[in-house]
């Protein structure tokens, strides 16, 4: 490969000053939140297996409990019977109404059932959706938010439909299906007294509305302290070592201890909040709706006979005692909606390097040229990179080394479109990356990072993650390009570095990040990994740290050889790993100072010079 000189800007002349921009004033709610959130989270219903099944189970369900609801006033608004002169059809009316009321009983029961069946396999699918979601963040957001504050909110919304299914379609809609079904009948037979019972109705809907809502905004409150907290409470394991390296024990346990205090300070807090006002609210509502239906039937006309009257109470006596389970499912409801709106809170923090319209599949025949034209970037108003330009032609090697904190990964993000570069175009075999599908981009690399990034997972599924089903001869050649001799491979391997013997075999469990492996051993998975991937773009962000002199210059050797066959970058503090690319970049403050061959770099004599000259 050779590198174009007139291609090469160490200094952009014409640099774009970019001026943070001002604060954009925080977006108003948009109006009927609630509902639209509501409606999206009853939206995912219908596509849910067994969706059919659970709705031809609720429906008898939900009927049943209307028409148990209602049975006694009904049948004594139509039969019109004589207290002490009752004809057999009456008494047969009674009794069927008495069985009803008895099954009646069971419908909460049978309700629950027909839920519960279905919430699982809605939650299953919704977990897949939320995982789905979360490989749609912001690069940013994802890394900076701390595991346990993660784990909190996934399992925040995976456990939210546990309230709020049961609440929808267990207290809720039967609910408002038996009073406007009641409120006809009732109507029909009295009157007046079914205008009354429904705009009591809707007036503690509203109330119990109201309520529910302080409630609901307290507990997400509440929700934001705990997922930080606990974020920091768990952290603790990952504390063992530093710890006791610098003695601090009681320094973590004092901040870990910290964080339950504080959770159950606003654990308090919250529940004296839902004391003072929801749930006064929601007393008083449910006690003035049961006085003044109380006052309606007393001041019922001499023509309704005793019978009607003991109906009618009976049946205002049992519906004020649902209305109070209907608040709760409100409450519960309202909740659940606000977990679901703070888990998209923070999901939707989604990637602004999305695949544009009309995007277009990448393909590329042979080794790609790579091209950065005056690229500018900033972290908020941080400027990272400012003005940079190289091209590394197909089957370049390029090497970028700097101070640390420089830029040099950021590069690599770029290229692979975590972020969109705030000034210049990014080329890849000639096409700017902003136009074509990221995952067609993202095929084309083989990556190796500083952070291993190992699953908890056997040895072959690290590698094989690389190339999902790979053989494991193809597993096995890999992990030996990568200095990596497993007990498996050819000629008895399970040597490291100068020969000393390993336990390394392909079942081999990594443990958790990589913990059950050394870090060289980490590393070279890793590198095996992406050996497997294989592609004609390796991208190799200091692939031999952690590894021994030894298999490090093997590797190295290895990793020359690769610019045969592809296009590479190595972002490197290894000064001396550089001697055989082709071209080096240096990078000061997110700016090139110095580019060019090693010995160019050398003859120079300047930082790069300086730099090599201290690490001997
Ligand atoms: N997600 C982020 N949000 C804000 N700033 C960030 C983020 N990631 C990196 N930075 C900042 O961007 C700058 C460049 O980071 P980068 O990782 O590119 O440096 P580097 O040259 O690769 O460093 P090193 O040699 O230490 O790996 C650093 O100052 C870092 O603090």
């Amino acid at each position: 490969m050779t590198m174009k000189a007139g291609k090469q800007k160490v200094e952009g002349a014409s640099r774009d000053i970019e001026k943070p921009s001002p604060p954009s004033p925080p977006a108003a709610p948009p109006k009927f939140l609630f509902l639209q959130q509501l409606k999206e989270i009853v939206d995912q219903v219908p596509s849910t297996d067994g969706h059919n099944l659970f709705i031809c189970r609720w429906i008898p369900v939900t009927l049943l409990r209307t028409v148990t609801a209602i049975s006694a006033p009904v049948a004594v608004m139509i039969l019109d019977p004589e207290l002490d002169d009752l004809s057999s059809t009456d008494m047969t009316v009674f009794s069927i109404v008495g069985i009803l009321n008895i099954l009646g009983r069971l419908t909460p029961f049978a309700t629950k059932y027909v839920i519960d069946e279905f919430k699982e396999k809605l939650q299953g699918e919704q977990a897949t959706k939320v995982v789905e979601k979360v490989f749609d963040m912001q690069h940013g957001a994802i890394l900076t938010t701390p595991t346990g504050e993660f784990s909190q909110i996934l399992s925040k919304v995976f456990r939210n439909l546990d309230v709020l299914l049961p609440a929808l379609y267990g207290d809720i809609v039967p609910m408002i299906i038996e009073t406007f079904v009641a409120v006809i009948f009732i109507s029909i037979g009295y009157g007046f007294i079914g205008a009354i019972q429904l705009s009591l109705f809707l007036v503690y809907t509203f109330l119990s509305y109201r309520a529910a809502k302080a409630k609901a905004e307290r507990n997400k409150e509440f929700m934001m302290a705990l997922f930080s907290e606990w974020g920091k409470i768990v952290s603790v394991a990952g504390s063992y070592e530093r710890a006791h390296f610098f003695n601090n024990v009681d320094y973590e346990v004092n901040v870990a201890s910290t964080s339950f205090e504080k959770m159950g300070a606003k654990i308090r807090a919250v529940s004296r909040g839902e004391n003072k006002e929801a749930m006064l609210l929601q007393t008083v509502s449910l006690t003035v709706t049961a006085f003044f239906l109380g006052v309606v039937l007393a001041a019922l006309g001499d023509e309704v006979g005793g019978l009607e009257r003991a109906a009618l109470a009976f049946y205002f006596f049992t519906y004020i005692g649902s209305l109070d389970v209907y608040a709760l499912g409100i409450s519960n409801l309202r909740t659940g909606v606000l977990e679901y709106q703070t888990f998209n809170e923070f999901v939707n923090r989604r990637s602004e390097v999305k695949d544009e319209e009309g995007a277009i599949e990448l393909q590329v025949k042979e080794n790609p040229a790579i091209e950065f034209e005056n690229v500018s970037f900033k972290y908020g108003d941080k400027t990272i990179l400012d003005n940079v330009s190289f091209k590394i032609d197909g089957g370049g090697c390029l090497g970028i080394v700097g101070s640390s904190g420089c830029g040099k990964s950021t590069i690599m993000r770029l290229l692979l479109r975590f972020y969109r570069p705030s000034n210049g175009v990014i080329k890849v075999d000639g096409v700017d990356i902003s136009k074509v599908k990221a995952d067609s981009l993202r095929r084309l690399f083989s990556v190796v990072t500083q952070d291993a990034a190992l699953q908890n997972a056997s040895i072959r599924d690290n590698i094989g993650y690389g190339r999902m089903g790979s053989s494991d001869e193809e597993v096995l050649a890999a992990a030996k390009a990568a200095e990596l001799h497993l007990k498996e491979s050819e000629g008895g391997g399970g040597k490291d570095g100068e020969g000393e013997e390993n336990d390394l075999t392909l079942d081999k469990i990594c443990g958790e990040k990589g913990a059950k492996l050394s870090g060289g051993q980490q590393q070279r998975v890793a590198l095996a990994r992406a050996m497997l991937k294989n592609t004609c773009i390796y991208l190799l962000d200091e692939p031999t740290t952690g590894l021994d002199g030894v298999v490090a210059k093997k590797l190295q050797n290895t990793l020359n050889g690769l610019s045969k066959n592809a296009t590479t970058i190595t972002i490197t503090h290894h000064l001396e790993d550089l001697r055989s690319v082709t071209h080096i970049l240096y990078l000061d403050n997110g700016k090139i100072v110095e580019e060019g061959a090693f010995e160019e770099l050398m003859k120079a004599k300047g930082v790069f010079f300086d730099q090599v000259q201290a690490r001997r």
